[in-house]
């Protein structure tokens, strides 16, 4: 039913662009940033460019001169017109008032200031410069000026001149202080002094000043100096967002969860590429109509075309960028990314070498970095609207030397060439990162893995683990344990016979032969140059199991058992260490054979992969085109896959609000979309109440028909409900196989006999009242199990009791409850329930089992501290305990305790409590331990407890 080849990715190329579409739309705020920050971040150009404008209003800088005004015989002004001066001002201060001459000179050039005769008030007289001087410094800003008189002789006076040379702007009005003041001043004194040497008061000429008749010089161009940076702004919102969804995909494995369903690489770049190359489209687009709108000659001289592709391919070129850098980072966290746009913002304002002083080779190093590119590209275009005279850069003249370009070291058209031509380098850098650089599961491919024929044909190119960085040492190979189980061994044997010799059983969908997983040790060399090494771990040690077809297999197995490695083998999301499996004919070491088996299963990973933003019908929709259902029956597969896990009411809602169990029921429908001939069912039920458990439970049984089904679970229930067979691992290792009721008959404890009572006196004679009837009934019952089977009740209320009855009086059960039932009156039996133990209690023995094996084989010891203080050290499991040291007269052989053990979250056996201290009785016999061994780094050897044997008629007291 499923397609292959280009129709398959033209399928899921639609189907991963509609998913980025709808994300886009429901991210409305990021969307919204990415297409209109341009609008904010030109207006704020346009803010720039207008106070630029307005600052340099008074100058004839920018401004064509040919016929320039002159100033004729300008008067003293008045301090006040000065920009920046502190009241109360002076016109001017002046230095000689010893000397009268030099007194009547200042009077006149009060007095015959041109227009306004300046007051005495406003002049202030010193007898040195040095006086002067030191008033200037204390009086900073109260006088633009000051004159310094000294009379040599009747004929001969000399001045100087002092003023503030500083220019000055302010709201958009230039103060050139040489013009403002220093020339009307010195003209004022020289004027004066030739007055009163020659005896005139009317002596005088007329002076005219002029400035040159100039051309414009170039306009300060707030997109040519600080455009590069704000567009370079603009580009990273889309850059930051880019980054950030692809690294999320990676981190929530959502890509790897697809690439498990079928996905194909191609689709997911060329997905990613035409959304992001369609966004980048509309931005650019909006970036010039919004510079045209707000009036920027940049905008309107140059040619709308050339404009448009200088963004378009310049944001391009950043999108590859972004891919590239997406593989380096794995925490989408906005930080990451923000903190790399800075870094391309500093770079870029640091300085653009495209000039004459640098080398060729150091340009086009400098061209390798797109945001270089765009702020040379600005340059040009800005310097070829200058002036409103300037024709801009057109279409056609691309290929040229822009306007107004003296060096013309680059063109634009050169600048295009040079975008798209890295665009394409960081794509192919980004496809080959995202290869060797090791996926959310740390699985990567070699360095030179394109150079392997392998990766081409599709039949090797193998996969490996670790970081490129790190360098992987080789794991001692896992010892092959023959296993104590008979059923785990016997299964070992049929798969381990029928692949030595070829047998093909059609029964059997999926053969697990030998497989192994090993998780290698790293070393790598971590900051202050250390290196840091870990051990490697094996997680699977060798599987041998056949599956059938028709058949639930389900795998149970404590916390780091090993389950999710070995089922993560079987999907190919980590490449197995050693030994095979068999899907359906394909091998999980093969490419091809993996590509054949992604076609064939549907997985509900540990944990949900799921888009918050997108709804359970989009996500049914989403995966069926992935797993390339065709068009036409799209629709009623997702409409039976909602109703089928019930979310037909919920379909529309995002799966960010569904409940944890809704989830996992959405995770569940994803498995079992496209009817795969084998389903991975990982923790499926997690978290979902028991209604909906016990709804997905008949989903499970009846998705078994024609296929395979292999689950794990931490429910007992569920595995007892739903296993055809069930294998419980333990440390890597199947530790027993088999249907639950031959693991309940074999590892369980025995039989439960639940006994309830009817409350009322049948017929017995009580030795007082009514209230002590049922207590009367229950020890009756109590001794009648007593003397028959020799159990005591396990637990036991006012309403009924339960014992434990040990496999080895099965025999006698059968007169056992013959009896009983004759006598169920006479003891006020209501009830009385007979059961094999309970899947639970397998468990936890197989798991104490293998954690008590594994303790003894590695010699693990434990402290033990009892209630009078003294320690010991004890073999882990160890039940009885002789305290060595306690020996008395009251007490020769010393004291002895019980010791208590429970296990924790990994199972391991820790000491949960100990009896209280008894004599050790006279027939306790140690157990063989091992001799104590000496530590070399401690003075002495801990105190070893002595193991006493349980076989011995020890009856400790509790
Ligand atoms: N990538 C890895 N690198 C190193 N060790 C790993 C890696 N993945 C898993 N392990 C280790 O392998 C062991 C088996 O883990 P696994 O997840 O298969 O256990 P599990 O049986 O599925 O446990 P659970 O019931 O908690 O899901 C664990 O001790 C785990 O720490």
């Amino acid at each position: 039913m499923a397609m292959g080849g280009i129709d398959l990715l033209g399928l899921q190329f639609k189907a991963l662009l509609k998913k980025n579409l709808i994300l886009s739309l429901r991210n409305k705020r990021s969307t919204f940033i990415q297409l209109f920050s341009s609008l904010f971040f030109i207006f704020l150009l346009f803010g720039i460019d207008r106070a630029t404008n307005a600052q340099n209003g008074n100058t004839t800088t920018y401004e064509d001169i040919r016929d320039p005004k002159p100033l004729v015989a300008p008067a003293v002004p008045a301090c006040e017109n000065k920009y920046f001066v502190r009241l109360p001002c002076y016109d001017f201060v002046w230095s000689g008032n010893e000397s009268r001459t030099v007194d009547r000179i200042v009077r006149a050039i009060r007095e015959n200031n041109p227009g306004r005769p300046i007051p005495d008030s406003k002049v202030k007289s010193f007898r040195t410069t040095g006086d002067v001087d030191e008033w200037l410094f204390n009086n900073p800003m109260h006088v633009p000026g000051a004159l310094h008189f000294r009379e040599l002789n009747g004929s001969v006076i000399s001045y100087g001149l002092q003023t503030n040379s500083t220019g000055m702007r302010r709201r958009g009005q230039y103060e050139d202080p040489t013009l403002k003041f220093q020339i009307p001043l010195q003209l004022a004194a020289e004027r004066e002094i030739a007055r009163s040497l020659i005896g005139d008061p009317n002596f005088g000429w007329t002076v005219e000043f002029k400035e040159f008749a100039h051309p414009a010089e170039d306009d300060f161009s707030v997109l040519a100096t600080v455009g590069p940076i704000f567009f370079l702004a603009i580009a990273m919102f889309s850059f930051v967002f880019e980054i950030g969804s692809l690294v999320s995909e990676k981190e929530l494995k959502l890509r790897q969860a697809m690439t498990m369903m079928g996905l194909l690489d191609s689709a997911y770049w060329l997905s990613w590429l035409t959304w992001e190359g369609f966004m980048t489209l509309i931005s650019s687009l909006f970036i010039v109509l919004f510079g045209m709108m707000f009036q920027f000659d940049f905008f309107l001289n140059n040619s709308f075309a050339v404009l448009f592709f200088v963004f378009f391919l310049f944001q391009l070129n950043m999108v590859g960028f972004a891919f590239m850098l997406s593989s380096f980072i794995s925490k989408s966290s906005a930080a990451t990314t923000i903190d790399l746009s800075h870094l391309l913002q500093i770079v870029t304002s640091a300085g653009f070498p495209y000039s004459h002083t640098f080398s060729r080779t150091l340009q086009n190093i400098w061209s390798l970095f797109p945001p270089n590119l765009l702020a040379e590209a600005l340059n040009l275009l800005s310097e070829a609207t200058n002036t409103p005279q300037d024709i801009g850069v057109s279409w056609s003249r691309r290929t040229e030397c822009a306007p107004n370009d003296d060096e013309c070291i680059i063109t634009i058209n050169d600048i295009y060439i040079w975008l798209v031509a890295t665009f394409f380098v960081w794509f192919v850098l980004a496809i080959y990162f995202d290869n060797i650089i090791p996926n959310a599961s740390g699985v990567r491919r070699p360095v030179f893995y394109f150079l392997m024929p392998g990766y081409w044909t599709g039949k090797g190119g193998k996969e490996e683990e670790g970081g490129i960085c790190s360098c992987i040492y080789s794991a001692p190979p896992v010892e092959h344990n023959t296993p104590d189980d008979e059923d785990v061994l016997q299964e070992e044997n049929l798969v381990k016979t029928q692949a030595r010799e070829g047998i093909v059983d059609q029964n059997v969908a999926v053969q697990i032969r030998g497989l192994a997983k090993t998780y290698h040790g790293t070393r790598s060399c971590s900051c202050c140059c250390k290196w840091k090494k870990t051990a490697p771990y094996h997680a699977v040690k060798g599987l041998w199991v056949n599956l059938a077809k028709d058949q639930l297999f389900c795998l149970l197995g404590p916390n780091g058992a090993g389950k999710t490695t070995a089922i993560n083998c079987l999907t190919g999301i980590t490449p197995v260490t050693s030994g095979d499996t068999l899907i359906y004919g394909n091998s999980v070491r093969s490419s091809v054979g993996m590509s054949n088996i992604r076609k064939i299963i549907g997985v509900c990973p540990q944990f949900d992969i799921l888009w918050n933003a997108l709804s359970g019908q989009e996500h049914i929709e989403l995966f069926a085109n992935v797993k390339g259902l065709p068009t036409s029956i799209i629709d009623s597969v997702v409409e039976k896959s909602l109703a089928e896990v019930r979310l037909t009411e919920a379909a529309k809602v995002r799966a960010g609000s569904y409940s944890g169990g809704m989830r996992r029921r959405l995770s569940v429908a994803v498995a079992l979309l496209g009817d795969p001939k084998m389903v991975i069912l990982d923790e499926p039920t997690t978290g979902m109440d028991p209604i909906s458990r016990r709804h997905v439970w008949d989903i499970i049984e009846r998705a078994k028909r024609g296929r395979v089904i292999v689950l794990t679970t931490h429910s007992m229930e569920e595995a007892d409900v739903l296993s055809d067979r069930i294998g419980i691992m333990v440390k890597g290792r199947l530790n027993c196989l088999g249907t639950s009721i031959r693991l309940k008959s074999r590892f369980g404890t025995g039989f439960i006999a639940n006994v309830s009572f009817t409350g009322s006196n049948n017929g017995l004679n009580p030795p007082d009242g009514d209230a002590a009837d049922t207590t009367y009934q229950q020890e009756s019952v109590k001794q009648f199990f007593r003397n028959h089977l020799d159990v005591e009740p396990k637990e036991e209320n006012r309403n009924y009791m339960t014992f434990v009855i040990p496999h080895d009086r099965e025999k006698l059960l059968t007169n056992f409850f013959k009896e009983l039932e004759e006598r169920e009156q006479e003891f006020g039996i209501a009830d009385i329930q007979l059961g094999l133990t309970t899947l639970e209690e397998v468990f936890l023995n197989i798991a104490r089992q293998a954690e008590l094996e594994s303790a003894a084989a590695e010699g693990r010891l434990v402290t033990l501290t009892i209630t009078s203080g003294a320690s010991v050290q004890i073999p882990v499991g160890a039940r009885f305990v002789g305290i060595p040291g306690t020996e008395s007269a009251e007490n020769p052989r010393g004291i002895m305790v019980e010791v208590y053990w429970e296990q924790d979250d990994s199972g391991t056996l820790c000491i949960s409590g100990h009896s209280a201290e008894i004599p050790l009785p006279n027939n306790a016999q140690p157990m063989v331990s091992p001799p104590n061994t000496w530590n070399c780094f401690s003075r002495r050897a801990p105190v070893r407890g002595v193991v006493i044997d349980p076989n011995d008629s020890v009856t400790p007291t509790s």
